[in-house]
Formats: C-alpha cells, structure tokens, sequence
C-alpha cells in the first residue's frame, strides 16, 4: 500500500497529509477530518484501514495542531469555522480531488464536514458524519444528562472545578477520564493512536479551548452556541450517519442528521462511545467501505 505525505500551503502557514493508498484510483477517495476542533489525526488513524477497498484515503491535521503549524499566540477569534472551511478547500485542491470526493467527519469533523456540504460543492460524491453534534447547545444538555449518571464524588470534582476556572486541575483532568471512559471511547487501555492525539491536545489546547472549552461537557468556546439543524436540508450529497450506543453524540444529539437530510441512512454501533472507528473497528470500517462502494460511480 502506497503512503506519502506532505504539506499543503495554507496562507502564510502549512497542514500536514497523509495519503494511504493511490489517488490515482478510479474509486472515490476519502478525507478524513478529525474532531477537536483542535485534535490531530492520530486518534482516527483506523480509518486508513478503507484503502484496502482500493481508494486512496486521506488524513489530515487541521491548522493548529499536531504536524500543521501551531498557532498559540494568536486570539481565539482567530479560530472560524470559515477558517476551517477553506483549509479544507486548500487541501481537496492541492490533492486534485476537489472535483470528486467523500468526507468522514468525526464529531468536529462531522460538524465541519456538513458545513461544507450545506454549501452544496459539486465535488462532494459522498459523506459520513460520525458522532457529530447537529447542535452545541444540545450537545452540552445531553453531555449534562450523562454526567448525572457519574458517582457522586466525580460529578462534584467537575462541578467545582468548573465554578472555580480550576479546570487545568490533576483533579478536575481525572474526573473527567471517568466520563471519557464511559461516552468517548471504551477500551481499555484506550489504543497508543488515541492516547497520542490527547497528549497533544493537552500540549497544545489552543484550538480546543478557543472554540470548544476545557472538555467535551464544559463547553465555553465560541462553537458553544453553534446548530446546523436548519440548514441540513440542503445537503445534496449522499450522506452515511454513525454513532455508538455509549456515545457523548447521543441520539437526540445525532438524530437531525439522520432526519433531515435527504436520503440519511444511519448507523448506531451498539459496543461503541464515540469512537466505532477505534472500538468496532472492523466492522465500521466494513460498513464505511459498503456505503463508499454505492457511490463509487
Ligand atoms: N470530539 C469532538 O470533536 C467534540 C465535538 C464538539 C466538542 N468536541
């Protein structure tokens, strides 16, 4: 199997690719965009394992983190959504795909991913949007209900920590471990792929914190307000829903993908969190590989 990577100009800045297999492909190949924001790629590094259905897949870090150019020092409202939109663009025409490809967006990603195609891009063939909120202030209500389902003593370490700005505390870190464990991914010991990307995350949480917040339930970034609810129905691109029965991306979360874009077809891994890529992986990457193949055309 053929690897390479590279980096794509981005203005005065660089995003680190990596392509598994040959682009050169008559199936459409896949970018895989990671959540975060502000996570790196390692984490959905399975998904790689697509390339043996003979399409080139993509892995990227988005603009600000892992192999891409850091950006520690700049304001947080440097951090778009539209910022992200055009990366993504920038590297779909680097790559020569721009005209013919598939999305995997994994929850940020899945958020990113369907802001492209609200867009319509005549280019975009097919999509997966995997553990993906439709709407943060759902997203954080759902989160909230899950953590009343926490032990005692865990739920009023967040809750102090939380009123008290006291969330880079070991304490605070540890107690919210026990809901990843639970709702973010389920294996234990969590893979070296997963674990990599939250190393990096908290050796640079710039991204995370300037749109999301300090974890996946304390959500006060400036995404924190964010929906794409009304805008789904105008999604022309076939489009492939997943979650996990444990996920963060609870079905209420993850139901208006499903419901209100045309044609949804949708998936719950029922042993999986948030991350079926990692935690069945065989058979998400066999049910991605099914979807991909009825759009191959
Ligand atoms: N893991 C993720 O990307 C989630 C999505 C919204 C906040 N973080």
């Amino acid at each position: 199997m053929q690897v390479r990577e590279g980096h794509v100009p981005f203005g005065e800045h660089r995003t680190w690719y990596r392509v598994t297999g040959d682009l050169a492909s008559p199936r459409l190949p896949l970018v895989v965009v990671h959540g975060g924001p502000g996570c790196t790629h390692d984490y959905v590094d399975a998904l790689k394992d697509v390339a043996a259905s003979g399409r080139a897949v993509i892995h990227y870090d988005q603009l600000g983190n892992g192999r891409s150019t850091h950006l520690p020092e700049v304001p947080a409202s440097f951090w778009t959504v539209e910022l992200f939109l055009a990366e993504l663009d920038a590297l779909l025409g680097h790559l020569g795909i721009a005209g013919r490809y598939a999305l995997y967006g994994q929850s940020w990603g899945g958020m990113l991913s369907a802001e492209h195609a609200v867009r319509r891009p005549a280019g975009l063939k097919a999509l997966v949007i995997a553990n993906s909120p439709s709407a943060m202030p759902v997203w954080v209500a759902e989160a909230n209900r899950l953590r009343r389902d926490l032990p005692e003593d865990v739920q009023r370490t967040l809750l102090a920590h939380e009123a008290a700005g006291t969330t880079a505390s070991p304490d605070y870190v540890a107690a919210s471990r026990v809901f990843y464990a639970r709702h973010v991914c389920r294996l234990d010991p969590w893979p070296p792929e997963v674990t990599r990307t939250f190393e990096a995350m908290d050796a640079d949480p710039t991204v995370y914190l300037a749109m999301n917040g300090p974890t996946e339930f304390h959500v006060i970034g400036s995404l924190k307000d964010w929906t794409i609810v009304d805008r789904l129905h105008q999604v022309m691109a076939p489009t492939f829903v997943i979650s996990g029965r444990h996920d963060e991306a609870t079905p209420l979360v993850v139901a208006p993908y499903a419901e209100r874009i045309p044609g949804a077809t949708w998936r719950i891994f029922e042993h999986s969190s948030h991350m079926p890529h990692v935690e069945e992986r065989a058979d998400c990457v066999e049910a991605v590989c099914a979807f991909l193949a009825g759009h191959d055309g």
